[in-house]
């Protein structure tokens, strides 16, 4: 019998409100990113999901958001795995620059593609690749085999380490990964079967606003 995995990207930063680059910067949660926190704590409250572990990154915001989630669900003290294996992808020189500067300097299709491309790292950064490959091999030893013995695991991180995982969970191309945004505080619940593929996915909220 295998069991659940809940990927939740963390609640706007202050980077994010100010349009920043951010990657392994460390900039807190806003007000809105409390409250989508918290929404998304309260959809998963709703589902009626009782988590056997958590995981998250070792930046603030997703453990922040991880906690009130927890919190939400009436498990604040579950235990809390942190590893910087799910850190967001690595920003490099762009960490710290407003997102329309870069689009000015470099052009529109350049920052989309250091975005959003599986391939082409932003200066001194990682790419999805990069960061698929800390992330994916943290996944297999970690977390996947506590949802294949039937736990039910969530997983509090960003962006784009979570891209890189449902890039795989999903089987997306490298086309379809460049149109996937995911929004903050919008739990995504996945199922999966023995053999580690995925038997559903049920997304908690709405995922059309993430740009
Ligand atoms: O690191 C960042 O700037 C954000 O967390 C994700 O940024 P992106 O949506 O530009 O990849």
């Amino acid at each position: 019998m295998s069991g659940t995995l809940v990927l939740v990207r963390h609640g706007q930063s202050e980077w994010n409100l100010k349009n920043l680059f951010t990657g392994w910067r460390d900039p807190g949660l806003t007000e809105l990113g409390i409250q989508e926190a918290e929404a998304g704590g309260q959809a998963l409250a709703d589902y009626g999901i009782k988590f056997d572990i958590a995981f998250t990154s070792a930046l603030s915001r997703a453990q922040k958001t991880c906690d009130i989630i927890l919190n939400k669900v009436g498990q604040p003290s579950l235990e809390t795995i942190r590893d910087e294996a799910l850190n967001e992808r690595d920003y490099g020189d762009l960490s710290g620059l407003n997102k329309d500067d870069a689009r000015a300097k470099w052009g529109e299709e350049q920052v989309h593609v250091w975005r959003r491309s599986y391939d082409v790292p932003p200066p001194g950064g990682e790419s999805l690749r990069d960061t698929g490959a800390r992330v994916w091999p943290y996944y297999m030893t970690d977390i996947l085999p506590r949802v294949l013995r039937g736990e039910k695991v969530l997983v509090a991180a960003h962006g784009n380490s979570l891209r890189a995982l449902v890039m795989v969970l999903d089987r997306l191309s490298k086309e379809q990964i460049l149109k996937l945004n995911l929004a903050t505080g919008v739990p995504m619940v996945y199922k999966l079967n023995p053999d580690s593929t995925v038997a559903s996915k049920e997304v908690l909220g709405d995922m059309s606003g993430a740009h």
